[in-house]
């Protein structure tokens, strides 16, 4: 210390240890700055490490750990993620309140643009940006107008021959697989058939079309759905990583957005030139043209069509199946009820209230709400004005994470919310059986597919199980939403890998079936 006193900068210069002290001493200074954000919101929270924030203590399932953090800190508390604050909702009452509510909702109409997707959406093309990665402006409430009519039940009741084409398309793939004897492993066959499902719902193609149009995609299509990870990127955190060159991952999804853009441009021109010619069967895009009366562009359209493909290509479809498909296979009894709602469904037809009394349909509500495969849905952004709400301040541009997982198990607003119990949707308490659960999200950025969800899956289980009963093959296995998931910092979750067992209840009805078309 006194050699550093007496000769100042001159032994600083000439001591190599002293010299890398200063420097990583600087760096460090430059690190924090950088990614010391600005504007705190005023909530409780934790506190989170230097420079890094609360992005390591967010262990392997985020939504269960902040659901774990709400217990001390309250339903809605506030980290710093390295260089960003984020604000959780994780209880159903505030969530309700403040992005549900008529008072607050339009503060958390926005969405944020982190910088991995904004810079794959400039290689790409905009048309890549789907509703859901979409700030808020005046034209995404032109877009966001178009995919809730294209999706409302009105229209999704002109799409049912579609769905049952679609589902016809997923008992061919089983039937395919248990032909070869031997386990079934459902990934491969769900995740083909949900893609096949959204393309005809999007365009009314054939399911033969369908099938083979993205097989030529370069990479894996769940690229996207990485890169939209709301579990973020390190770049997306850390300024100063950005100088390095472009991820794998990166350059394989911007290919993939690129292939994927080209397919939908095409089918999109498809529907548009018989739409004119007024030749084109309905389907999801002929109600966004049918609906577009501002006339939006080629861009807006295809960015539309984008989002309603999406959950279908990415993965929140098919996991969502995938759970529910392994549950009926590891509970007979389940399984039963819903073959019987089936049959009751088939004997009474309209007679019958599917909403309120039918097993299956209620299987499948309870599905969304157990397994919330969108844990913690896409991140928001308030926008328009700084909000004190209950004495807190949120500031304008505050990013939000919904934890949808955790609102749809809060005791104070579902009964026993650790117990997958489809009869809660029939007969349970009255709120329980009129509001929505929070699997599609919440307030004015929701998922406007419900509906459409509802059916879409109903009627790939009511195929499934009209021709098999199904079970696990590889013995028990717990179907629970958090110690079954298999990896909890994904996109959307999945469930662990399990094999399942189909036996056919009548030959020649599957035969029949198999030969109708429809
Ligand atoms: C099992 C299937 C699905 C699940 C679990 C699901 C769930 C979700 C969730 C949680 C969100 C975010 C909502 C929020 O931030 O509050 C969302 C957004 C969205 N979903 Fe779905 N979804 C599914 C299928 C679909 C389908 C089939 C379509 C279209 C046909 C669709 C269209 C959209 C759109 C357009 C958005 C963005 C809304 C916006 O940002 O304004 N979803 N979905």
């Amino acid at each position: 210390m006194s050699t550093l006193l007496e000769q100042g900068p001159t032994y600083l210069l000439q001591s190599p240890l002293a010299t890398g002290a200063v420097v990583v001493a600087v760096l460090l200074g430059l690190i924090s700055w950088s990614t010391t954000p600005p504007n705190a919101p005023d909530l409780p929270g934790p506190k989170g490490w230097p420079i890094v924030g609360s992005l390591f203590q967010r262990g392997k399932d985020p939504a269960s750990t902040y659901q774990q953090w709400a217990k001390i800190y309250g339903p809605v508390f506030r980290m710093r993620l390295a260089n960003k604050w984020v604000v959780v909702i994780n209880g159903a009452e505030a969530g309700d309140e403040l992005v549900g509510s008529a008072q607050y909702g339009s503060i958390f109409q926005s969405r944020p643009m982190p910088h991995t997707l904004g810079k794959l959406l400039g290689l790409a093309s905009k048309k890549a940006v789907t509703l859901g990665t979409s700030p808020y402006d005046d034209l995404l409430k032109g877009k966001r107008r178009l995919s809730i009519a294209s999706v409302s039940p009105a229209a999704t009741k002109t799409y049912e021959n579609i769905i049952e084409r679609a589902a016809q398309y997923f008992v061919r793939g089983l039937n395919n697989a248990n032909k070869q004897g031997g386990p079934i492993d459902a990934v491969p066959i769900f995740f083909d058939a949900a893609a096949v499902l959204a393309i005809t719902v999007l365009c009314g193609a054939s399911v033969e079309e369908a099938s083979v149009l993205l097989n030529d995609i370069p990479y894996p299509m769940k690229r996207l759905g990485q890169i939209r990870n709301i579990n973020g990127h390190y770049r997306d955190f850390f300024p100063i990583l950005r100088v390095l060159p472009p991820s794998k991952l990166f350059r394989e999804a911007v290919e993939v957005a690129k292939y994927r853009n080209g397919k939908l441009t095409f089918l999109l021109n498809r529907c548009k030139r018989e739409y004119e010619e007024g030749t084109a069967q309905p389907c999801a895009a002929v109600s966004v043209l049918r609906e577009n009366k501002q006339n939006l562009s080629d861009e807006s359209l295809t960015s539309v069509s984008n989002s309603m493909v999406s959950s279908g290509l990415d993965s929140h479809m098919p996991n969502t199946l995938l759970w529910g498909l392994g549950l009926l296979a590891s509970n007979k009894d389940m399984q039963e009820k819903a073959y019987d709602a089936i049959i009751s469904q088939e004997k009474l037809g309209d007679a019958m209230n599917i909403e309120r009394d039918n097993y299956l349909f209620a299987f499948v509500k309870e599905m969304g709400r157990y397994f919330t495969t969108f844990r913690l849905a896409l991140a928001r952004e308030t926008i328009g004005k700084d909000l004190v709400w209950k004495g807190h301040y949120i500031p304008e541009g505050t990013t939000v994470y919904t934890n949808c997982h955790a609102m749809n198990r809060d005791p104070a607003r579902f009964v026993n919310p650790e117990k997958f119990w489809p009869e809660r949707f029939m007969s349970g308490p009255e709120a329980e059986r009129t509001m929505p659960h929070y699997g599609f999200g919440i307030g004015r950025r929701n998922c406007p597919a419900m509906n459409l969800v509802h059916k879409e899956i109903y009627t790939v289980y009511k195929r499934i199980l009209l021709n098999w009963s199904i079970e696990l093959f590889d013995g028990e296995r717990e179907f629970d939403a958090v110690r079954g998931c298999a990896d909890g910092l994904e996109f959307n979750q999945a469930p662990k890998p399990y094999r399942i067992k189909l036996t056919v209840r009548d030959q020649q009805k599957l035969d029949a079936y198999l030969n109708t078309e429809l």
